[in-house]
């Protein structure tokens, strides 16, 4: 469909798509259209923060690829918790032909049994570096993870790369995070990133302010999440500033597009629609 044309009838019928989970017919783009767009679109996108990666490099010389890699662009979505991750994922997957990978909470959640998400918000001193080892190993797998169908872009929720940046830098810094406990996951995460390709071509970050993330997140209601005090997402919401806006955190995997996602659901599906070329760099979706 021309998803440029989309009107508020439309709109207001993606929010119920979105509410029913009912999938849509793809639309088509291909990845040599999305690569070729990408890269002239690179000038003129006022909000994208950065270039650091280029979607030429999915391949860099020296380092582990994964079996039939296949270079198809990788789009990460970023923000806080609840600040609208799988709303967005959602809403692209029912209204284009994307591949989307949502993040593997339940696998954090249950473990044979276990519950490291959990165990990590009763108790972060002692379990942080088992929830933080478990979900480095599971975005690994999902980085890695086979083409599922042919649709030429992926688009995943978060990224290896925020889980170190993000999370255990918060671990760390809070002082609930033993410095032997940093040491090892940093060890881990270096060696990962130096050896292994994990190519990333755009970061889209939904920017919150934490008050909308914990309004969002009492509504969402999970229950390992009911501790969560404000003071913790004010927490990860400057780090994602200082990584994604202020780039002194640490190096980006890739360019950023900032995305404003504070606003009700219909006018986020506008914002949606309004950088749905930057996002997917083509007008045929
Ligand atoms: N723009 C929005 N306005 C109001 N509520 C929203 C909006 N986007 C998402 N939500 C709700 O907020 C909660 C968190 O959204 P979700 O997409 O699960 O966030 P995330 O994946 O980033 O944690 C969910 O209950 C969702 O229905
Ligand atoms: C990546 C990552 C996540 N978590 C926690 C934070 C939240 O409680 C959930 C993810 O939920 P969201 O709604 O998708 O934001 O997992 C964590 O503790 N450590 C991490 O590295």
């Amino acid at each position: 469909m021309m998803v440029a044309a989309l009107g508020m009838a439309q709109l207001s019928r993606c929010v119920r798509l979105l509410t029913a989970r009912r999938a849509v017919a793809p639309s088509s783009v291909s990845a040599a259209e999305y690569h070729r767009a990408l890269m002239l679109d690179a000038g003129n996108v006022s909000r994208v923060q950065s270039r650091a990666h280029s979607v030429t490099q999915h391949r860099p010389p020296g380092k582990l690829v994964r079996d039939g890699e296949e270079k198809k662009p990788v789009i990460c979505v970023e923000g806080n918790i609840a600040s609208g991750k799988t709303t967005c994922l959602e809403y692209f997957s029912k209204t284009s032909n994307i591949e989307v990978l949502t993040e593997p909470v339940s696998k954090w959640r249950n473990i044979r049994g276990h519950n490291p998400l959990g165990l990590m918000y009763q108790d972060p001193e002692r379990w942080g570096i088992t929830l933080q080892t478990y979900v480095q190993l599971t975005m690994l797998d999902r980085h890695l993870s086979s083409v599922v169908n042919s649709a030429p872009v992926r688009m995943m929720e978060r990224s290896i790369f925020s889980a170190k940046y993000i999370f255990v830098e918060n671990l760390f810094r809070s002082g609930k995070m033993p410095e032997v406990d940093y040491a090892v996951l940093s060890e881990w995460f270096d060696w990962i990133t130096a050896n292994i390709s994990i190519p990333v071509d755009l970061i889209v970050y939904l920017q919150t302010s934490p008050q909308t993330c914990h309004e969002r997140l009492k509504q969402r209601c999970r229950e390992e999440e009911k501790v969560i005090p404000l003071e913790y997402l004010e927490s990860l919401h400057q780090l994602h500033e200082d990584w994604l806006i202020k780039q002194t955190l640490a190096s980006l995997p890739a360019p950023v597009l900032v995305i404003p996602a504070d606003h009700d659901l219909q006018k986020m599906l506008h914002q949606y629609e309004k950088n749905r070329e930057k996002i997917l760099a083509t007008s045929s979706v």
